[in-house]
């Protein structure tokens, strides 16, 4: 089963999108094998919620808080049970766009499976954990500008590489652009500046989730990251899932986080935190390459969000933050991990190989979660083609 399929998204899923039937941009839900049009269903049944929904991004809703939102799932479950097929639309027939507008991104490295891979690679002789990862959630902000809707063409990235030896940097189109597997919550109700949020609070401040491939560029990375992190190999595209699935979504999937290794400062504990059984898969050109399990990741979104404000950095509504890499033993997510930077070819069943992207692939992420009752819900999908570098000489 693929989370394409539409037995993932019943009543007990209803992800948020923003389609266009050809009229424009309209918020709506998917259910089943359409979206249904929630301005039409929400005027139909006489609900002040029109006024969230009658617009051209989930951005209104968003910013209208935990009450609002939780009573906006049940009506629409309400209204979806008693009338499933009017204002519906087939998902063949409609555009599917960036659902929100993103306000600040952070991206944070959770995934201990994925901080001891890229440990060893980039940093070969080194610890595999450094001495700051089991005492915060280590992460960076990225460029919110730049975050894209699945299906949005991945151009190659340029920048600078490594020269050999100690010699001067290279310049031209990535030869290393890879693919990262995460878990993106979205933030719908902002914060005060100067105020830190306590973890416990999370829930007030998380709308959802949406999947998310933070595209890299692992030569330029390599070579542009110390000391201050990425920058470039990094910032050309981060691809999201047109479908924010509410967090209630995912109740019947919480689960315990992996034990904590080490005594944690209080601002970083006390709350009950949420684990995730979520299973992704991750195809290239059609084929499954790896199965990356969100449960082994370490940090949780409590744990983040409460770090990331800690300093009294403010939320704002449409901030996204990421979870990093998910990795499992066996079932990295990455293609630097599946390859060993390029060391070990990846074997397709078309008989072809790979190791970084080459222009024309397409990397397509889904992921399934537990639902309430025995049927599993789905997250959508995260699609892209890579396209080739605009500039076709290298300068050496
Ligand atoms: O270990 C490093 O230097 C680099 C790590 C990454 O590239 C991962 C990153 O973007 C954060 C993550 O996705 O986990
Ligand atoms: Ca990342
Ligand atoms: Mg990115």
């Amino acid at each position: 089963m693929t989370s394409t399929d539409d037995a993932l998204y019943g009543l007990d899923a209803l992800p948020y999108g923003v389609f266009d039937p050809g009229q424009g941009p309209r918020v709506g839900v998917r259910f089943g094998p359409g979206v249904v049009d929630l301005a039409a269903l929400s005027a139909a049944a006489h609900s002040p919620l029109v006024e969230l929904f009658d617009q051209p991004s989930l951005d209104a809703f968003l910013a209208a808080g935990r009450t609002v939102w939780s009573q906006a799932r049940s009506k629409v479950q309400e209204w979806l049970s008693t009338t499933p097929s009017e204002h519906g639309h087939r998902l063949a027939d409609v555009d599917l766009h960036q659902p929100f507008t993103v306000a600040d991104y952070v991206d944070f490295y959770s995934s201990r499976v994925h901080a001891e891979n890229l440990s060893q690679i980039f940093r070969p002789g080194q610890p595999p954990l450094q001495q700051n990862w089991l005492s915060l959630p280590v992460g960076y902000h990225g460029r919110a500008g730049t975050i894209v809707p699945s299906g949005t063409p991945v151009v190659r990235p340029n920048g600078q590489r490594a020269g050999a030896g100690a010699g001067p940097s290279e310049f031209g189109p990535t030869r290393k652009l890879d693919l990262e597997v995460e878990l993106g919550f979205v933030v719908g109700r902002g914060s005060t500046l100067g105020t830190p949020v306590p973890g416990g609070d999370a829930r007030e401040h998380i709308f959802g989730v949406v999947l998310v491939d933070d595209w890299s560029a692992r030569d330029i990375q390599a070579f542009e990251y110390v000391p201050l992190g990425p920058m470039l190999g990094k910032s050309f595209a981060t691809s999201i899932g047109h479908w924010v699935l509410p967090i209630e979504a995912l109740d019947a999937a919480r689960i315990p986080p992996p034990p904590r290794e080490q005594a944690l400062h209080p601002y970083l504990t006390g709350w009950n935190d949420m684990g995730l059984d979520i299973d992704f898969e991750v195809r290239l050109n059609g084929h499954l390459i790896s199965a990356p399990r969100y449960r082994d990741v370490y940090w949780t979104p409590e744990q983040q969000l409460a770090h990331l404000t800690i300093s009294g950095a403010s939320l704002r509504s449409g901030d996204l933050f990421a979870s990093g890499t998910v990795s499992s033993i066996g079932n990295p997510g990455s293609l630097i991990e599946l390859t060993l930077d390029g060391r070990r070819q990846l074997a397709l069943p078309d008989g072809r190989q790979r190791t970084y992207l080459e222009d024309g692939d397409e990397v397509v992420i889904t992921a399934t979660a537990p639902g309430p009752g025995v049927a599993r819900i789905g997250l959508g999908e995260v699609r892209g083609t890579i396209y080739p570098s605009p500039i076709e000489q290298e300068d050496n």
